[in-house]
């Protein structure tokens, strides 16, 4: 039997397996030889949460094609090149899991680079402050976050207790897609099975599973709840590597954005220009200096990376460039050897 332009979700991925989610359930897939002409570089290749279409032949799901998507979170590939891997697809809420423990579990500085990440993705920007019951002033960290964080919700948790629990089910109805990302031990598959309630169990498992090979598993997982919304959990996403454009810094630095039209040049730096505004209010207290020196540095960072990348495409280029050249002197001298005779 052959069925073709089957729709499917994928809903896990380890190297180049699949499983997608289908009209009928959860099967296998693999990807159609083909696919590899039409894809043009790592980020296109299908990933957790991607709609796809599919063929079946004799049994066997084939990915022919991967449907436009909405939004993607991505990471910088491992090692020094500089390419985009995107992890997962599709996604409603980036959730950005912080600790109220004290320690690298929370910085303002951790909060702006992740929040930039997250505004990248096209997706809604969440930020979780959990472990609230190992903090008597939860609500005032919550009240400076605020203010790093302009514009994005922010929900205080403790799974110890329940706080918050409920508010951050609220997010998750039907049909929802959520990441959570941030550092180790902030409690983010403690979250997921307080989420998955009934599914625990079977959490427990896969989270067995995934740990003993932190090192080597590169399986990501999308979990389904109970209200129909999905957690995606993804290795990828645990040590996110800052993956964004330097103009998601305007989301993520809105007053910074904002003030930066009063600058007397519109091209301004804010490094020290005459009638910075930036500056200005540097000078007056209302930007402190960490968060001016977060965000000249964050877009130096992004400058880097985008840098690296136009490298990157007009490497890509000269190759083209010199493919075509020698396509040229073959033909040239295919006409000059007719010439001869
Ligand atoms: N007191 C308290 N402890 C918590 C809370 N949430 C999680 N923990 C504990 O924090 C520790 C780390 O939690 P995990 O869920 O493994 O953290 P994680 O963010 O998934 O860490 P990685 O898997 O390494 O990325 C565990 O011992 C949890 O029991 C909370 O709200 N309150
Ligand atoms: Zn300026």
């Amino acid at each position: 039997m052959y069925l073709s332009n089957l729709i499917g979700r994928i809903v896990e991925k380890q190297y180049n397996t699949y499983k997608v989610q289908t009209e009928t359930g959860v099967e296998k897939a693999h990807l159609k030889g083909k696919i590899f002409q039409t894809i043009k570089n790592k980020s296109e290749f299908p990933c957790v949460g991607d709609w796809v279409e599919l063929n079946e032949c004799d049994g066997t799901l084939q990915i022919t094609r991967v449907l436009e998507r909405r939004t993607q979170i991505s990471r910088q590939t491992a090692g020094n090149v500089t390419e985009e891997q995107v992890i997962a697809a599709n996604i409603d809420y980036v959730a950005i899991v912080l600790g109220l423990d004290g320690g690298r579990n929370y910085s303002d500085r951790l909060l702006e680079r992740l929040t930039t990440v997250a505004w990248n993705s096209g997706a809604t920007p969440l930020v979780i402050l959990n472990k609230a019951d190992l903090n008597d002033e939860a609500e005032y960290v919550k009240f400076q976050a605020e203010t790093i964080a302009p514009g994005v919700d922010i929900i205080v948790t403790s799974v110890e207790d329940g706080t918050g629990i409920n508010a951050l089910t609220n997010y998750l109805s039907k049909g929802k897609v959520a990441v959570f990302i941030g550092p180790s031990g902030v409690g983010k598959s403690t979250l997921t099975n307080a989420l998955l309630k009934k599914d625990v169990q079977k959490t427990n498992e896969i989270r067995r599973k995934d740990k003993r090979g932190r090192h080597t598993t590169s399986t990501s997982f999308m979990f389904e709840l109970e209200s129909g919304a999905y957690i995606i959990d993804s290795p990828g996403l645990r040590e996110v590597q800052a993956w964004a454009e330097e103009q998601n810094l305007d989301d993520t630095f809105s007053e910074i954005a904002e003030l930066s039209q009063y600058c007397r040049f519109s091209d301004c730096k804010h490094e020290g220009e005459p009638g910075c505004a930036i500056q200005a209010e540097l000078e007056r207290g209302y930007i402190s200096p960490e968060r001016y020196d977060s965000y000249l540095h964050l877009k130096k960072e992004l400058a880097f990376l985008n840098r690296r990348k136009a490298e990157k495409n007009n490497n890509v280029e000269r190759q083209y460039d010199k493919q075509f050249s020698k396509m040229v002197k073959r033909e040239m001298s295919k006409k000059l050897e007719l010439k001869k005779y």
